[in-house]
């Protein structure tokens, strides 16, 4: 039986806020009929060594494989902002896409990104840049997010036509403000409605 198109919302979080913005996009994806979100995450990396992990992870979503991201119709993929960059472990889950790029598996598929840092200007776009550049090597066509969202213009937090962002604060316990939300909500609808026109 042949599954249902999907969304893959892919992302690394270590202290939540990632995750729980991977909830709100998934929840935008899940309005388009016909479509579903994938929640997958990717696992921690080891900094001295290849260690292996459980198939399984403690707690939230399951880690990806190279075939759901192979079969993905799109691609939200989410990562902190550590530095300006994506965080290591999931450059390390690209890194071993190397096949899925020789056979052109992900080429004319739609992409966003989606980021936390927690400071306002962090490095937020920077992150969302260094997640777009693989993808745009993959054939990937970036979608970020129009401002016909009107959060876009009045947030006080986060939000970057890039793509959906949070401001993380030490305090805030992964709490995203009503914008924030409307904008991750956004932005899983809009990756959602692209893949299914391309999909006619
Ligand atoms: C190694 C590391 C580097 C970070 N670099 C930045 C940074 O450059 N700018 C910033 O504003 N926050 C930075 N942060 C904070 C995280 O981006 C922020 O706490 C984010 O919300 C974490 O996401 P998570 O809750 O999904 O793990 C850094 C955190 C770590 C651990």
């Amino acid at each position: 039986m042949n599954e249902a198109p999907y969304v893959l919302v892919l992302f690394y979080s270590r202290h939540g806020s990632i995750s729980e913005m991977a909830k709100h996009i998934a929840r935008g994806v899940n309005k388009i009929t016909g479509f579903e979100a994938k929640i997958r995450q990717v696992p921690d990396v080891s900094a001295t060594t290849i260690e292996t992990t459980p198939a399984l992870p403690d707690e939230g979503a399951p880690y990806c494989t190279l075939d759901e991201l192979a079969n993905c119709s799109g691609l939200a993929i989410g990562s902190p902002s550590y530095f300006g960059s994506m965080a290591a472990p999931l450059k390390h889950f690209i890194d071993q896409t190397t096949t899925l790029w020789l056979t052109g598996q992900l080429i004319d598929k739609p992409a966003c990104g989606f980021t936390s840092a927690s400071t306002m200007h962090g490095g937020q776009e920077q992150c969302l840049h260094s997640m777009m550049t693989p993808l745009i090597h993959h054939g990937m066509i970036w979608a970020g997010l129009p401002y016909r969202n009107k959060e876009l213009i009045n947030t006080t937090t986060g939000g970057t036509p890039y793509g959906a962002s949070h401001l993380a604060s030490s305090t805030s316990e992964n709490i995203l403000s009503e914008d924030e939300k409307a904008l991750c909500e956004a932005q899983g609808k809009r990756i959602a409605e692209i893949s299914k026109k391309l999909q006619t």
